[in-house]
Parts: structure tokens; sequence; C-alpha cells
């Protein structure tokens, strides 16, 4: 493996349950999405992202019932829609700071990022969640305040994550050579995308526990069999 010397890791299937998300974080911004959107739909930000929603479905005028019905809709698909992901993090922000959950993190993960940062690696996310759900997610996590680990987060602000140019992106914004960089996920397609880009990439299998016999990409059961 070349030297690698910044790493850009995934949320969801990596470094945390998937069931955490599923089951914690969006059942909570599903329930609150409709009187969210009642008491704040009138603040620019919100507007905004209400108005990109009714953009990316293609509607011109939609009522605010019909855009809350969508959204919810999308949760329900998982849709990765950037003005989704932006209003589910506001509407997470109650729930950390309240302290109805902790981000959940697999066991080894905070050691082995620390580790990676004490080597001298630069950390950062690239998740389809919103960069300010990012940083609660990282901040309100189950092994602490992990935000000073981290360099840098990028979003589908930057561009969907099974896009090679995304990655093209973050590499000239980390400003490291695409081979210096590896990007861990559980998706073979984002692994395929980093991979086209130069990127080095790692494929974290962590259920099921079996590893293809021929994985596309360095394959992994947790942070510490990365061996950097
Ligand atoms: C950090 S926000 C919660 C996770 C989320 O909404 C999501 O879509 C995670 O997707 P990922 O790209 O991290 O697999
Ligand atoms: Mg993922």
């Amino acid at each position: 493996m070349t030297t690698i010397r910044a790493v850009v890791t995934d949320i969801e299937g990596t470094t945390s349950s998937i069931r955490f998300v599923k089951d914690v974080l969006f059942p909570y911004a599903r329930e609150r999405l409709p009187a969210f959107v009642e008491t704040h739909g009138d603040t620019p930000e919100v507007q905004h992202w209400l108005h990109e929603a009714a953009k990316e479905a293609g509607i011109v005028e939609a009522s605010r019932q019909e855009v809350i019905e969508m959204l919810l809709r999308w949760i329900d698909e998982d849709r990765k829609s950037t003005a989704l992901k932006a209003l589910q993090g506001m509407i997470w922000k109650d729930g950390y700071e309240n302290g109805d959950y902790q981000a959940h993190m697999y066991p080894e993960v905070s050691a082995r990022l620390h580790a990676w940062r004490a080597d001298g690696l630069h950390l950062y996310v690239y998740s389809s969640g919103s960069v300010p759900a990012q940083k609660l997610f990282f901040g309100y996590s189950e092994a602490g305040d992990l935000r000073p680990l981290f360099s840098g987060y990028f979003d589908t602000e930057t561009g969907a994550k099974r896009e090679r140019a995304s990655y093209e992106k973050i590499a000239e914004a980390i400003g490291e050579q695409p081979g210096h960089i590896l990007f861990l996920s559980d998706i073979v397609e984002e692994l395929d995308a980093a991979k086209a880009a130069g990127l080095q990439t790692g494929w974290l299998l962590r259920e099921p526990l079996t590893v293809p016999d021929a994985p596309r990409h360095p394959a992994y059961r947790d942070f510490d069999a990365i061996v950097l």
C-alpha cells in the first residue's frame, strides 16, 4: 500500500451501525418533521431546503402539506437527498442536545481514529448526512466528542457518493494526491467511484461477517484489521 496520509470515512455501516440510523435517527426525524416544518418553515434556511426539495422532485408549485408528505416518503425510502438530509440534521439537533440518544460507534473506531491521528494522518468524513448532522453525530457519540480528530467534513453538496468527480473534488480540497488518501465505506459502488478517482479503498464488511472470495476492494471486518 502506498503511504496513506489521509483517511476519509463514511459513517453508516462503516464507523457506525445501519440499525442506529434506521431505528433511531430516521424515526425521530419522521415523527417531528411535520411540526418542525410548520414551526420553522418561514426561516430562510428551512425555506431554502424546502424549495430545494420541491425542485429536486420537479414540483413547481407545492403546498407545504404536499412537501411534508413527500419528505416523509423520502425518509421511508432512505432517499439520499441533500435537502432532506439538511432538514433531518436540523431536527436531530434537539435529540442529541436533550440526551435522547448518542450516535452509535463500533467499539474499536474511536481508539483506531485516535491512533491514526497520533501517527500524523489527517481524518475526514464523507457521508450522505449533511455536514451539520455529521458534526452532531461525532460530537454526541457513544465514544464522546470525536470532532477534534477530524480535519474536515464532506456531504453530497460536494457531489453524489457514487460519482468519481466527488472524490476528485475531495482530494483537491484535502490537498493530497488521490493515491495517498484511503476511503473507507461499506458500499461497493462508492468504493468503485473512489478507486476510479485514484483513491485507495477499504471495504468495511461488518455484517454479514463473510468476506467474498474475490472482493473488488481490500475488505475488512473492522478498523483494527486495517494496517496503515
Ligand atoms: C450523519 S447523519 C446520519 C446518517 C445518514 O443520514 C446517512 O444517510 C448516512 O449515510 P452514509 O453516507 O454515511 O452511509
Ligand atoms: Mg455507508
